[in-house]
């Protein structure tokens, strides 16, 4: 009660607070949301803008919109994206493909630029599609893999990959935020460390994009990816962004060369010549119909700052654990998140054996974290939508189906 109470207050005192009205009621089947780090929730306003997109450019300027607008669209967005969270100039962001698909792009792109070096540096704890996407182009082209042990917090440190990076070193691909602990890496030194060497560094941003303030130009990143829906909650499916710092984009090698990417896709000529700067990247047809829900949100995060949304991703967290020590550390579960807040994103992971039952039981009361294997329970804050109340609520229910096993 006396948590509750304290919780109440928070979000009263909460600046960010009135964002949370502006987002789609889930109705009474959820009890608290928190799992924003996998699936954001939707905007209020999105299903009238969707509307809107469909009435008035598609539905009206049919296949004229092409010209009008769509075709630059994706770099409009990307171009905002990168000046309200990415810390990128202009010209140097897209939207497009999903995050697996761009992370393929930019590690073969990497090597290609890099004939002489055939190392790939990643951890073995970064999310499955990025292990997977290496082995695939390391077998595709020769590449060998040079694995990172995260350490116990899930983390990858600057001495760690300083340790691996040699003159054979094509890219280092990591995950700023590590999508189970939360752990934050420590993106400029670690790209200095792999630029001392010669190697170039793509960052995945999944679970940092609209959590942490980033400032890609400043830290000298070479590329990054990164999903929509999450923190920026662009929906199911929506599509991703790449960053390709301006100084990279002439030599950029496209592996899925497509008639978007070339020089002049209405010529309908051969052979492919690339499109210059980040158009390029393209491959195919842009998924204009699924940027839309991205527009109000970036313009969301530019109102409510960057700085803002990360002071209370730390409340949020530093709450989850304070509350996980208290209440649920007596039934043995522990912390697999760094304590740490500057070495922290924005969600926590606690463990314990029961997790994965408790979980679904969690989610038949409307209570939605996520689990994550062996026995994780992932509390994904998102601070825009997510109230202190909320996480208390979650917690006292993982204490509640503990205390009723123990
Ligand atoms: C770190 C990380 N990379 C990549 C992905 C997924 O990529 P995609 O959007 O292609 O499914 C996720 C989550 O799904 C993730 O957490
Ligand atoms: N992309 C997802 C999906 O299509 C279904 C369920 C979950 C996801 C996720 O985003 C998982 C998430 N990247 C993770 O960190 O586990």
């Amino acid at each position: 009660m006396t948590e509750r109470c304290s919780a109440r207050a928070l979000d009263a005192a909460d600046p960010l607070a009135p964002f949370r009205g502006r987002f789609l009621d889930p109705g009474p089947s959820v009890v608290a949301y928190l799992d924003g780090n996998s699936l954001g929730r939707p905007l209020a306003e999105t299903g009238a803008h969707l509307w809107s997109f469909v009435a008035r450019e598609w539905g009206d300027r049919l296949i004229r919109a092409w010209d009008e607008s769509w075709m630059d669209f994706p770099f409009r967005l990307g171009d905002r994206l990168g000046e309200v969270c990415l810390g990128a100039a202009a010209g140097q962001c897209v939207v497009a493909d999903s995050t697996s698909v761009l992370i393929y792009k930019l590690l073969r792109a990497a090597l290609a630029a890099a004939p002489e070096r055939d190392e790939i540096v990643m951890s073995r704890g970064d999310f499955p599609t990025d292990r997977y996407l290496a082995e695939g182009v390391a077998a595709e082209t020769g590449a060998r893999i040079v694995w990172l042990e995260p350490s116990m917090d899930g983390g990858v440190s600057v001495e760690s990959v300083a340790e691996v990076v040699g003159e054979r070193t094509a890219v280092v691909l990591l995950s700023h935020i590590a999508y189970r602990s939360g752990f934050l890496a420590d993106a400029p030194a670690i790209t200095a460390a792999a630029h001392a060497t010669g190697a170039r560094v793509i960052w995945d941003l999944c679970h940092s994009v609209g959590a942490v303030p980033m400032s890609l130009d400043a830290w000298e990143v070479d590329y990054a990816v990164g999903c929509t829906y999450k923190y920026l909650n662009g929906g199911p499916g929506a599509p991703a962004f790449a960053y390709v710092a301006a100084r990279h984009q002439d030599s950029f090698q496209q592996p899925l060369s497509g008639w978007m990417g070339a020089a002049d896709p209405f010529a309908m000529t051969s052979p492919y010549a690339p499109a210059a700067g980040m158009r390029r990247l393209l491959t195919g047809t842009p998924p204009i119909l699924a940027m839309q829900p991205l527009v109000e949100m970036v313009a969301m995060i530019a109102e409510a700052g960057i700085d803002a949304i990360r002071a209370k991703s730390v409340m949020l967290t530093e709450r989850a654990i304070e509350l996980s020590d208290e209440l649920l550390a007596p039934f043995g579960v522990r912390l697999s998140s760094p304590r740490d807040a500057a070495q922290r994103g924005g969600h926590v992971t606690i463990d314990h054996p029961a997790f994965e039952e408790v979980t679904l039981q969690l989610w038949e009361q409307g209570v939605i974290p996520d689990f994550r294997p062996p026995d994780g329970i992932r509390l994904g804050l998102s601070p825009l939508s997510t109230s202190f109340a909320e996480l208390d609520l979650g917690i006292e229910a993982i204490r509640e189906a503990l205390a009723a096993r123990a």
